[in-house]
């Protein structure tokens, strides 16, 4: 919201007062976000093939008659928010009425399950209870003198520690979904970059997981010789094939070689000096290819002079979340610069993907 210089005080004022307002009522908004995912409204709507009025969507999601009202109120809200668009349908068989009927936007498609592009489990991740408690001990760890994460000040242990306590726990399970609904979303970031990758011989997905983004390059190109290097508790129990192999070991050590290392979600969840570290031995695993071989970076370019208000916002938000749980951070494309060059790379080249994140192809 733009505040106007030249407005009365009084108009100045309740300008203010929404502004505040809307940005602590934000949260509503996630939530009913949340609550239509748990729902399952997305899934009812798809396998109803066309839309539908309160009565069949309550009926379908099987609330209790007390409730169709209300979840017209949360309707109301999320098809504000652009989740779900309104139709008139005719009313039933000597019914004269009209009804509205609810339909699925393309954000509300992403919700649909077993779909590859189905992002429900980064709702449930994002509004964990875990993730929201700990804002309430913000002020706590503003003013104390140890290098800990906000997660870490709230909980007594790291996130990494939460999810690995229990290797049988639903929280992993949920955190490594959507680390993989996300990794789907990818297969269109290729299909449009395929330029990226061709003419490589090798690559080395560093911090890959169980593998989602090397699988969709492989399937893309079956001759390129894959690597996923993870930790070894992540790759261990994973078997590959001729042109797709897991190697566990620590990044911060040494990177196996190839032509290219694709680093993937991994630098924003690190300083600039581990960072750093992580570029450099990015540069020795693919020395052998002389100023051939690459880098490629995915992560955050947050650009604060860009028009889109709104996308600006998401890349700010990401880095609270990356700063508050690894104490990590998203970078401006001067900081990318820094940290490239620091490294001892020669050139870049920064593409915008997937609307709020960036291919960044670094050479040597
Ligand atoms: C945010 S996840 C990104 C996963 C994957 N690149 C993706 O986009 O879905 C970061 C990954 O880095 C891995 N990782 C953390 N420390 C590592 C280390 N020292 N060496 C290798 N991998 C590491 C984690 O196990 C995790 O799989």
């Amino acid at each position: 919201m733009a505040f106007s210089t030249n407005g009365s005080e009084e108009s100045e004022l309740y300008h203010a007062q929404i502004h505040l307002y809307k940005h602590v009522y934000n949260f509503v908004s996630s939530m009913a976000l949340k609550s239509a995912m748990e729902l399952g409204i997305a899934d009812a709507i798809h396998n109803h093939g066309k839309p539908m009025t309160l009565s069949e969507l309550a009926s379908s999601l099987k609330l209790h008659p007390s409730k169709v009202n209300i979840l017209h109120r949360f309707l109301r809200l999320l098809t504000h928010n652009g989740f779900f668009a309104k139709t008139i349908v005719k009313g039933k068989e000597g019914d004269e009425e009209e009804e509205i009927a609810y339909s699925l936007t393309p954000p509300s498609k992403l919700l649909i399950s077993g779909k590859p592009t189905c992002l429900s489990s980064i709702v449930k991740g994002a509004l964990h209870p875990s993730s929201l408690d700990m804002w309430s001990s913000s002020k706590k760890w503003f003013n104390e003198d140890k290098e800990q994460t906000l997660f870490e000040c709230a909980t007594g242990e790291s996130f990494w520690d939460f999810l690995n306590k229990d290797s049988e726990s639903s929280t992993l399970s949920m955190f490594q979904d959507a680390m993989a609904s996300d990794s789907r979303m990818f297969k269109l970031v290729l299909q449009e970059n395929k330029r990226v990758f061709e003419g490589l011989e090798s690559l080395v997905d560093v911090g890959g997981g169980t593998g989602g983004v090397t699988k969709l390059i492989h399937e893309i190109f079956p001759h390129l010789k894959c690597t996923v290097f993870d930790q070894p508790q992540v790759v261990g129990n994973l078997t590959g094939n001729e042109n797709l192999n897991f190697v566990g070991g620590d990044m911060f050590k040494s990177i196996p070689s190839a032509d290219a290392v694709l680093l993937k979600w991994v630098l924003h969840d690190w300083n600039d000096e581990q960072s750093l570290k992580i570029l450099k031995n990015s540069k020795e695993a693919i020395s052998h290819k002389g100023k051939d071989g690459k880098v490629i970076i995915i992560d955050i370019s947050i650009d604060e002079t860009s028009d889109d208000r709104g996308l600006t916002e998401l890349q700010l938000d990401y880095d609270l979340v990356m700063l508050t749980m690894f104490l990590g951070k998203e970078r401006t494309k001067q900081e990318w610069e820094k940290l490239i060059y620091d490294a001892g790379f020669s050139s870049y080249k920064i593409t915008p993907i997937s609307g709020f994140k960036s291919l960044i192809e670094v050479y040597p």
